[in-house]
């Protein structure tokens, strides 16, 4: 684990959905801190909980039982209105199929999570134009995500998510949907955020290409972290 505060604490967390009269486990009795400027490679086999547990992280979902602590918050705590509230200003969302607004352009895709936050028209264009500008769009801000290729939508997707500057990024399978070369590039750019921007990025992966650009691995099996296999890079 990087040394440092933890930024993300995660403290004896359960999840369990119903279905009908069954309980089904999902997470068993969870703890996981995440330090302030690590990069941080969620691995496990499918259905072992990566999703539920980056939900919990990103305040989408609550725990039935335990604490999600994030930058001194205890999100768990928080009604749903509160949780969205929170979610606007804390984290940064990369989605594996980029859920970019087809009818906007890259620029105001990427502007739309300003609009919830009490800024003037001039700092938001000049926070959309330093996003675009890290992930290098700049010449295709008024192109409509139809006319970028999938790995220019996912650098829209990153743009939208640092636009606010959050506490932190979790992307979900980011380069699941991109061939070789676009998911490197991808990936490159998630480092630059951690290493040049000290961005905390958790990033839910079945890629080990993509574990690899990780600064850490943590493996999930059964709702439980797999205990003595932290892998460090
Ligand atoms: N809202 C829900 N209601 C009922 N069961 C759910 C719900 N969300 C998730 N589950 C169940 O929780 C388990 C873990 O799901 P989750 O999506 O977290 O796994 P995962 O490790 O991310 O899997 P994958 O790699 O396939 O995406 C699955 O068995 C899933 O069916």
């Amino acid at each position: 684990m990087k040394s440092g505060p933890a930024i993300v604490s995660v403290q004896g967390v359960h999840k369990y959905f119903t279905r009908g009269s069954e309980r089904v486990d999902v997470l068993n009795g969870l703890n996981l801190d995440v330090a302030q400027g690590d990069f941080l490679a969620l691995m496990g086999p499918s259905g072992s909980g990566k999703t539920t547990l980056l939900n919990l992280i990103a305040g989408l979902d609550t725990p039935s039982e335990g604490q999600v602590w994030v930058g001194g918050n205890c999100i768990s705590q928080l009604s749903e209105g509160q949780l969205a509230q929170w979610r606007t200003r804390h984290i940064g969302f990369v989605f594996q199929f980029y859920h970019l607004l087809p009818v906007l352009t890259a620029y105001e895709n990427i502007e739309l999570p300003l609009l919830l936050l009490p800024l003037s028209g001039a700092a938001r264009r000049k926070q959309v134009r330093t996003a675009l500008e890290l992930v290098g769009l700049n010449n295709r801000e008024n192109h409509r995500p139809g006319q970028l290729s999938g790995g220019q939508q996912q650098r829209v997707g990153i743009a939208r998510a640092i636009v606010t500057d959050p506490t932190l990024i979790v992307a979900d399978e980011p380069t699941g949907d991109l061939d070789a070369k676009s998911a490197d590039e991808i990936l490159s750019l998630l480092q630059v955020l951690q290493r040049t921007l000290n961005k905390t990025i958790i990033m839910v992966t079945h890629d080990p290409r993509a574990a690899e650009r990780a600064s850490h691995v943590q493996r999930l099996d059964k709702g439980r972290l797999v205990v003595g296999n932290a892998a460090e890079h």
